[in-house]
């Protein structure tokens, strides 16, 4: 008979799902957000230079002069709740619990800079929750989003000695669901613009063009989600791909590159979504909406609307209850 203090104390058995998202500075100032750059940009998923290369350019040049940058971007889509990436997420968070029902805890985290991984994994653990489905936001798999997440919430549990049960999210990019709800709701937001879009752009995040070479299933995933979204719909689709960084290859076509083109190709009227992002955040708010515009209509275009992202409207919400209901299969009742 051990000791009692010796007796892991049961608690009572829960379902926990942890949405976890890319990240965000806690604050728009320039020592928040060299603070989180430091983090992102160290993760050898994100950038595969070998650290003897990366880090004296890390530290001596990209920490030194974009922290300045981005907070400059930061500043324009600050909201009262703070990030939009992160309040966004909260919400969905929020909105989930009661979707899901009594036995199943939804928790987020972030996976640079706060709420983190960590932490929020030990409190799903603390409440009880003795199964925990991890729930990466990314409609296209990647290794520098999917796997990075996964990757630290692993590191976590390897520290703990009761580890919950564990399954992750698979990238849904091809999931009816998905589909519908992105059809859906880029239908309801072209029906409220004052004029008639001759394109829709599609514009997802850039990867470096090695890690399609490499394997990553990134790439084909986002164009197999804009060929079942375009034979859905009834102006003509575009795919293209943003945020360039460093000095290497990127996939192609880049974003800035098609709005510059589009006004002499007698394309002037468009809009634009970006259906690889769960939340609108500092790449579609600012990238898109306001630099992505400036651009456009720099080069003569005349039309430009930015269209959300699903966020925490009903489409997106019932689309995530749905996936994350089939991964939980076994764990809870069916609804
Ligand atoms: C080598 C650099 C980068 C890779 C690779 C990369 C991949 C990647 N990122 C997202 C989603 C997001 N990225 C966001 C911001 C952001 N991304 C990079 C660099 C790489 N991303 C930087 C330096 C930044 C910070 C802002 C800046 O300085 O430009 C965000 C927004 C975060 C926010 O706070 O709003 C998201 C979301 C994906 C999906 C992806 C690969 C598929
Ligand atoms: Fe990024
Ligand atoms: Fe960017």
């Amino acid at each position: 008979m051990l000791p009692p203090s010796d007796h892991p104390v049961l608690p009572p058995r829960k379902i926990g799902v942890l949405l976890t998202n890319l990240g965000t500075p806690d604050a728009p100032d320039v020592p928040a957000v060299r603070r989180y750059l430091a983090e992102f940009l160290s993760d050898p998923r994100v950038v595969e230079i070998p650290r003897a290369i990366w880090k004296p350019i890390l530290h001596g040049l990209v920490l030194r002069t974009r922290p300045a940058k981005s907070a400059h971007a930061y500043q324009q889509v600050w909201t009262e709740d703070g990030s939009p990436l992160a309040a966004i997420t909260r919400r969905q968070a929020q909105k989930l619990a009661p979707m899901l029902g009594e036995e199943v805890m939804v928790d987020w985290a972030m996976r640079y800079g706060n709420p983190s991984i960590p932490d929020r994994l030990a409190a799903l653990k603390e409440a009880g929750c003795d199964r925990i489905l991890l729930a990466p936001l990314y409609p296209q798999y990647c290794g520098a989003t999917t796997a990075t997440a996964n990757d630290y919430a692993f590191l976590t549990l390897a520290g703990m000695r009761w580890q919950p049960a564990i399954r992750t999210l698979p990238p849904y990019h091809d999931n009816p669901d998905y589909i519908d709800a992105l059809q859906r709701d880029i239908e309801a937001q072209l029906a409220t613009l004052d004029f008639t879009p001759q394109r829709l752009l599609l514009s997802y995040h850039g990867m470096p063009e090695r890690t399609l070479r490499k394997g990553d299933p990134y790439h084909c995933q986002c164009r197999k989600t804009a060929r079942l979204l375009a034979e859905r719909l009834s102006l003509p689709v575009d795919t293209s791909f943003q945020s360039r960084f460093g000095r290497d290859k990127w996939l192609e076509p880049a974003t800035d590159e098609v709005l510059k083109a589009y006004p002499a190709q007698g394309v002037t009227r468009i809009a634009i979504a970006a259906p690889g992002f769960s939340a609108d955040c500092l790449e579609t708010i600012e990238e898109l909406g306001i630099r992505g515009k400036e651009e456009f209509e720099g080069a003569g275009g005349t039309h430009f609307a930015r269209l959300d992202c699903l966020n925490d409207r009903d489409e997106g919400m019932t689309m995530l209850d749905a996936l994350i209901r089939r991964e939980l299969a076994g764990w809870i009742a069916p609804a």
